[in-house]
C-alpha cells in the first residue's frame, strides 16, 4: 500500500488530467453497455415485432456508439501515457539528482549494475504500471460493475447466478499473486546481478583480455544468464497454473448464461433479446477475469521494482550540507587537521592526526601503500566526515562550509583516471561555466600535455574515452592535471598523478605550477622522492600515523623511516652524494 500512496504523490501533481482520465473511463465503460442494450431492441422490436422503422435508427446509434467510444478511449490512453511520462520524468530526475547527492560510500556498497537496473529495468515497470495496468485496472472494474448493473435492472435471477462464480476468480487470483510475489523481487535481483557482470565486464574489458579470461567470462555470465531465465521460468510456471484456471472460470460465466438464460427464456421469464444483451455484456465479465492474471503480475512487477526506486530516492548521505554553510567568496587555503582519527567501518584507518599547512605551502604526503595518504585527501575533500578530531581549513571546521563552496575551492588530480567520453577541451574545462579556449590550451601546456595533443588528429576537438582514441596513462594524467588546474584552485590535490611521468616532466610541471600558483595549498601524494624533495612539509605515514615531518632536509638528518627509502632509491648515487656533504661540512 505504501508503494501505491508513493505513486500516487507523483501522480496528485497532474491530479485534474488524471481525474478526468477516471472520468472518462468511467464513461467509456457506461456507453459501452448501450451497444448490447440495442442488440437486445434490435432482436426484440425489429426482428421479432418486426418494427423494421427502428432499424435504421438503432443501427444509426450503434455506429454512433462504437465513435464516441473509440474517441473516447484514444482520450483517455493518450491521458494515462502523458501522465505517466510526466511522473516518469519526475521520478528519473529524482533519482539523478539523489545520484548526485549521494558519497562515496554509497557507491562503496553498491553495485553499479544495481544502480542501472533502477535507471532503467525498474523505470520502465513503473511507467507500465501507470500508463497501461492502472488504466486497464479501472477499465475492467468500471465495465465490469457497469455490465453488473445493467444485467441486474434486465434479470436479478440470471445476474445472480452468473456472479456464484465470481468468489472462485478472487480465490484464484488471489493464490496467484501471493505465489508470484516473491519471485517477481526475485527476478528483480537476478536481472540486477546480471547487468552487474555485463557491466564489469564491459568496463574491465583489458582486464579480461589481458588474462584471456575470456571463456571464464563467458561461464560467469552464462551463471547468472541461466539463473534469470530459471526464475523467469519459475513465474512462468506459477502463472501456468493459475491462467488456465482463470480462463476455465471465465468461461463459465458464458456456460451458466446460456444455460440458465435457455431455461429462463422457456419460462417466459426472460426474453430472446434481453439474452442477446447479457450476451453481448458477457466480454465485461469475462474479461476482467481474463485479464486478472496478467495485471496481477504487472502490479508485483510495479512493487518490486518501485520498491527498489523509493529504496534509492529515500537513501540518507551521511555527509551532511549544512543549512546556511559558509559561502567564502574565496577559501584562502590553510589547512590544519587536529587529533584527527578515522575508519571507514571499524578499523581505525587514521590515527590521531595532527599538522598545519599555511597558504601557498606544498606538503607533501608520503608512505606505503595502505598507509592513509588518499584517506587524509578524501578527508579534505569531505568525502568522508573524521570519526574524532578536527579538520579545519582557515580555521573554519570543513563541516561548517557549505559543501558546493568548499569543493569549489578544491582541485582534485585523482590517482584513478577518468575521463568521459568527450572532446579533450571538453574534458579539460570540464564543469566550467563556458568554454574559454586560450584558457583550455594554458592549463594544457601548464600539465605539459599540449604538445602531445596538438599532435592528435582533431587536437582539442579529439574525442577519448569509451568512443575515442586510446592515450597512453602518461598523456590521461596530464589530461586530468589540466582539469585540476584550469579550475584555479585554492587547494590543489594531486593524488599520485604524475606516477606515469618521466622525472623530467614531473619537475617541469611542478616548476610550472610553483610559478603560476604561489598562493595555492599544494597536496602532493607521490611515491617517488623526486616528485616531494621540494615540499615545504613532508609527512611520512605509517599505519595510518604520521611517524616523521619536515622538510627533506631536515628528514635526511633524522635517518629514519624517510632516510631509509632515500637510499633505496637513489642507490649508489646517494653515498657518493653523501660523502661530498661530508667533505664540505
Ligand atoms: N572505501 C574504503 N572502505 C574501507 N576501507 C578502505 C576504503 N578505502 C581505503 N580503505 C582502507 O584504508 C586504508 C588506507 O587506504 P588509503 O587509500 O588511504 O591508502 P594509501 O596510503 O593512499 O594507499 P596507496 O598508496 O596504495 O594509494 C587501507 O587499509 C585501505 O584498505
Amino acid at each position: 500500500m505504501d508503494r501505491i500512496r508513493w505513486i500516487f504523490s507523483y501522480i496528485n501533481k497532474y491530479k485534474f488530467k488524471f481525474t478526468f482520465a477516471m472520468i472518462i473511463v468511467l464513461v467509456c465503460s457506461a456507453i459501452s453497455m448501450i451497444n448490447p442494450y440495442l442488440s437486445g431492441k434490435l432482436v426484440d422490436e425489429v426482428i421479432l415485432h418486426g418494427k423494421k422503422n427502428l432499424l435504421i435508427s438503432i443501427l444509426a446509434m450503434m455506429i454512433g456508439i462504437t465513435l464516441v467510444k473509440s474517441i473516447v478511449r484514444y482520450t483517455y490512453q493518450m491521458l494515462f501515457e502523458r501522465i505517466s511520462q510526466d511522473v516518469i520524468f519526475e521520478i528519473r530526475r529524482e533519482m539523478y539528482d539523489k545520484l548526485q547527492e549521494l558519497d562515496l560510500d554509497y557507491y562503496n556498497r553498491t553495485r553499479t549494475g544495481d544502480i542501472m537496473a533502477r535507471m532503467t529495468g525498474d523505470m520502465d515497470a513503473v511507467r507500465h504500471f501507470v500508463s497501461w495496468v492502472m488504466y486497464n485496472i479501472l477499465e475492467n472494474a468500471t465495465a465490469f460493475i457497469c455490465a453488473v448493473l445493467t444485467m441486474a435492472v434486465i434479470n436479478i435471477k440470471l445476474t445472480l447466478l452468473m456472479l456464484l462464480v465470481t468468489p472462485f476468480v478472487g480465490l484464484s487470483a488471489y493464490m496467484m499473486a501471493k505465489s508470484s510475489n516473491p519471485v517477481f523481487y526475485k527476478i528483480r535481483e537476478k536481472f540486477s546481478r546480471l547487468n552487474t557482470v555485463v557491466q564489469e565486464n564491459i568496463s574491465g574489458n583489458r582486464v579480461v583480455k589481458a588474462f584471456a579470461k575470456e571463456d571464464y567470462e563467458k561461464v560467469k555470465f552464462e551463471n547468472e544468464n541461466q539463473g534469470y531465465m530459471e526464475t523467469n521460468m519459475e513465474l512462468a510456471n506459477v502463472t501456468k497454473t493459475y491462467l488456465p484456471i482463470l480462463n476455465a472460470l471465465a468461461n463459465m460465466f458464458t456456460i451458466v448464461m446460456v444455460l440458465v438464460g435457455g431455461i429462463l427464456i422457456i419460462n417466459n421469464e426472460l426474453t430472446m433479446g434481453e439474452l442477446v444483451t447479457f450476451n453481448g455484456l458477457i466480454w465485461a465479465i469475462n474479461n476482467p477475469m481474463n485479464m486478472v492474471g496478467f495485471l496481477i503480475n504487472d502490479v508485483q512487477r510495479f512493487l518490486a521494482s518501485s520498491r527498489k526506486i523509493k529504496i534509492l530516492i529515500s537513501e540518507e548521505t551521511k555527509i551532511k550540507n549544512p543549512e546556511d554553510g559558509i559561502k567564502p567568496e574565496r577559501i584562502k587555503g590553510s589547512v590544519e587537521f587536529k587529533n584527527v582519527n578515522f575508519e571507514y567501518g571499524y578499523e581505525p584507518v587514521l590515527k590521531d592526526i595532527n599538522f598545519k599547512v599555511e597558504q601557498g605551502q606544498t606538503v607533501a604526503i608520503f608512505g606505503q601503500t595502505g598507509a592513509g595518504k588518499s584517506t587524509i585527501i578524501n578527508l579534505i575533500e569531505r568525502f568522508y566526515d573524521v570519526t574524532s578530531g578536527e579538520v579545519l581549513i582557515d580555521g573554519i571546521n570543513i563541516k561548517k562550509y557549505d559543501l558546493e563552496a568548499l569543493r569549489r575551492s578544491i582541485s582534485i588530480s585523482m590517482q584513478d583516471v577518468f575521463l568521459f567520453s568527450n572532446t579533450i577541451e571538453e574534458n579539460i574545462s570540464y564543469g566550467l561555466p563556458k568554454m574559454d579556449e586560450d584558457k583550455v590550451s594554458w592549463a594544457a601546456e601548464m600539465a605539459d600535455a599540449s604538445d602531445f595533443i596538438q599532435r592528435l588528429s582533431d587536437s582539442y576537438e579529439t574525442v577519448v574515452g569509451e568512443r575515442g582514441v586510446g592515450l597512453s596513462g602518461g598523456q590521461k594524467q596530464r589530461i586530468t592535471l589540466a582539469r585540476s588546474i584550469i579550475k584555479d584552485p585554492s587547494i590543489l590535490i594531486l593524488d599520485d598523478t604524475t606516477s606515469s611521468l618521466d622525472v623530467e616532466t614531473e619537475a617541469m610541471i611542478q616548476q610550472n605550477l610553483n610559478r603560476v600558483y604561489k598562493d595555492t595549498t599544494c597536496f602532493i601524494i607521490a611515491h617517488r622522492i623526486s616528485s616531494i624533495k621540494d615540499a615545504d612539509l613532508i609527512l611520512v605515514l605509517d599505519d595510518g600515523r604520521i611517524v616523521e615531518s619536515g622538510t627533506h632536509n631536515e628528514l635526511l638528518k633524522k635517518k629514519g623511516h624517510y632516510y631509509e627509502v632515500y637510499q633505496a632509491q637513489y642507490g649508489s648515487y646517494l653515498s657518493e652524494e653523501e660523502e661530498q656533504r661530508e667533505e664540505v661540512q
